[in-house]
């Protein structure tokens, strides 16, 4: 195999090709690769007649394929021989294709057959020679202990320096010597204040996660730790994120060397999210989402593990209090618990995390299925990585996001990320009961005939008393098996129970809320034109959907037949007006906040304005 060239700007397009040539798989052979002999020539990453893109030591390559690695991926291969080579590099693929290796290998590859290899410290007490810095504690953890294994395997040594654990500890295993320095920024300046770091022998510095690390909260941290390395243009420095704002390359580029190489597996491409993943969105408003959540996690998640992302600590913990088995991770935990509400997910102890931002970058986890965001996030990168948490290293995975039509810009998200999302409404309790009692139904089959002589005699007397059919009464127990008790209906615009979306369409254009709100008024009494919720117009401008409580579901569909107005039940939501195009002149002037339910307050203008007539004589006037 020749040596990999890196060009300046690798593309996507470019790694196709380099796929090609490396022949990556992505497959993990590792139950055939056992049973062969272990110094096979595994693939073309351990081929030792190569000088350059070649692991050379054996118990590496051991280490890798006992994980399953037996390849590289194309961020992995693209980046080997620049960083073997000395250069200062930036790398980006989207998430979950492999970055962490993308450093390691080379880094450890260089420091024991490499460049490095001469003026790395050895002994008692030697400086280190890394130094990683990342965004999160979990985060360090986790790629300290990728180190751990792979360095371990090579005798390099490592520690992670992170807040809110003993100190004592840390500063031991400064002073006794390591290879490499992983951390967090604050707890590395801490060390680095009390002079327990010697940075004289570094030769790599790494930003993982580097647009996270630059945002306000770490930028200054960061540039005060790596300001400590006298000599910069001594030390490689590597730079790595799936996201890559242009700002982040404007400030980073102040810490790489002129002829720093970049490695761009996403470039201009339009999709900067995970391809591996099916994004969803479904209408739910805030006081609706403990209830959907948990048939969301019934419909999608495939039995594996979930993670939920709230945008609060209390909401992580007041919703992983209501989901059986579910445990918060969040930044007012304590460490400690942290680290043990992490493993306990990572081993399957419970299969839902319900955490904030603070899981959002880098953490890989097994068999992660399922991303629910119970709204959208403030920024892009953060849905790309919170996303990002499933469909790793080639598997597949879904991630959906709950939305309030009325509050949330989702076309900005969709724009900046390309992705294309699926619109679906919330899934129906009827549907979510039915495959529940499929389950349960499977569940009765299995129980021990040796409980039938106890119950027979109830089941019987059931039989005799009930006006129900056999099958009905079945179909009772069934759902009791089920943990149900009645199914209630689901608004698809909302997601509220006990609610149904209807259609008002007038036979002309609708323009704003105050428009619908007349057409209503013209055959509903004010009282019940109070009790609508969420009026939102659709997007082709001809209709509104709003909702109603089951009860009064007769009472407006009654009014259907008025002067030319239709109104229906939505099988399914149309396209709505989303908060902005709502705003902007046309349809609906400053109109927006859900928040006032009864469609009053800040739609009073629309709401016709008493004086202004229920009728339908207001519409020749807009
Ligand atoms: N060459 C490889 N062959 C098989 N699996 C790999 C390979 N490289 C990495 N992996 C696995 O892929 C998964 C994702 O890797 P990693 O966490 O480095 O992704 P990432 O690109 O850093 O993602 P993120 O942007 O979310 O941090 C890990 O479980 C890792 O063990």
């Amino acid at each position: 195999m020749p040596a990999l060239v890196v060009s300046e700007i690798m593309t996507s397009e470019d790694s196709k090709e380099l796929k090609k040539k490396m022949k990556i798989d992505s497959r993990s052979d590792s139950d055939e690769v056992k049973k062969k002999d272990k110094k096979r020539k595994a693939l073309n990453l351990y081929d030792d007649n190569e000088e350059n893109g070649s692991l050379k030591q054996m118990p590496l390559r051991e280490a890798l394929v006992a994980k399953g690695i037996n390849a590289l991926f194309p961020i992995q291969a693209l980046t080997f021989d620049t960083i073997l080579d000395g250069s200062d590099l930036v790398g980006r693929a989207r998430t979950g294709q492999g970055k962490t290796l993308a450093f390691v290998l080379p880094i450890l590859e260089s420091l024991i057959n490499g460049p490095t290899k001469v003026s790395r410290k050895t002994g008692y007490g030697r400086a280190p020679s890394v130094l990683l810095l990342l965004p999160t504690r979990e985060l360090a953890l986790q790629v300290f202990a990728d180190f751990e294994v792979y360095g371990g395997a090579v005798g390099i040594t490592s520690c992670c320096l992170y807040g809110n654990s003993p100190m004592g500890q840390q500063e031991v295993q400064l002073k006794r010597g390591v290879d490499i320095v992983v951390g967090t920024p604050g707890r590395v300046k801490d060390h680095i204040e009390r002079g327990n770091i010697d940075f004289r022998s570094l030769q790599f510095r790494v930003l993982d996660e580097v647009d996270e690390m630059l945002k306000i909260g770490f930028v200054d941290d960061v540039e005060f730790i790596l300001g400590k390395v006298e000599d910069a243009s001594q030390v490689q420095t590597l730079l790595f994120s799936a996201t890559l704002p242009s700002w982040v390359k404007h400030i980073s580029s102040k810490f790489l060397k002129p002829d720093k190489k970049t490695v761009d597996l996403v470039g201009d491409e339009k999709m900067k999210a995970s391809k591996n993943v099916r994004h969803i969105i479904i209408p739910c408003t805030g006081s609706a989402r403990s209830q959907l959540i948990p048939d969301i996690l019934r419909c999608y998640s495939s039995g594996g593990r979930t993670i939920i992302f709230t945008e609060t600590r209390g909401y992580a913990s007041e919703l992983a209090g209501i989901l059986p088995g579910a445990r918060a991770l969040h930044g007012e935990i304590q460490q400690p618990q942290r680290e043990i509400t992490l493993s306990g997910f990572r081993s399957g102890k419970f299969l839902t995390l319900v955490a904030t931002n603070v899981a959002a970058r880098g953490l890989d986890i097994d068999n992660v299925q399922l991303i629910i965001q119970c709204e959208p996030p403030r920024d892009v990168e953060a849905y790309i990585h919170r996303s990002g948490r499933t469909g790793r290293a080639g598997n597949t995975g879904v991630a959906v996001m709950l939305y309030d039509p009325k509050k949330s810009n989702i076309s900005k998200i969709e724009r900046e990320s390309g992705v294309k999302f699926e619109h679906l409404s919330a899934p129906q309790p009827a549907d979510v009961a039915k495959a529940a009692g499929k389950e349960a139904a499977e569940a009765v089959a299995e129980i021990s005939d040796s409980v039938i002589p106890a119950f027979k005699a109830a089941a019987e007397e059931l039989l005799h008393t009930s006006e129900l059919s056999p099958a009905e009464l079945l179909a009772k127990a069934l759902a009791k098996a089920a943990g149900y008790s009645e199914i209630k209906s689901r608004s698809l615009l909302s997601s509220m129970e006990n609610c149904v979306t209807l259609l008002l369409e007038c036979g002309r254009p609708i323009f704003s809320p105050s428009f619908a709100y007349n057409v209503l008024r013209g055959f509903l009494p004010e009282d019940k034109v109070e009790l609508i919720k969420g009026l939102t117009l659709t997007a082709d401008g001809k209709g509104a959907v709003f909702d109603v409580s089951s009860d009064e579901l007769d009472t407006f569909l009654a009014g259907k037949n008025a002067q030319g107005v239709s109104m229906e039940v939505v099988k399914e939501l149309p396209r709505l007006q989303e908060k902005d195009q709502a705003r902007g002149g046309r349809f609906g002037g400053s109109h927006g906040g859900f928040s006032d339910r009864r469609g009053g307050g800040r739609f009073s203008g629309g709401r016709g304005g008493r004086g202004g007539g229920r009728g339908y004589g207001n519409f020749g006037r807009r």
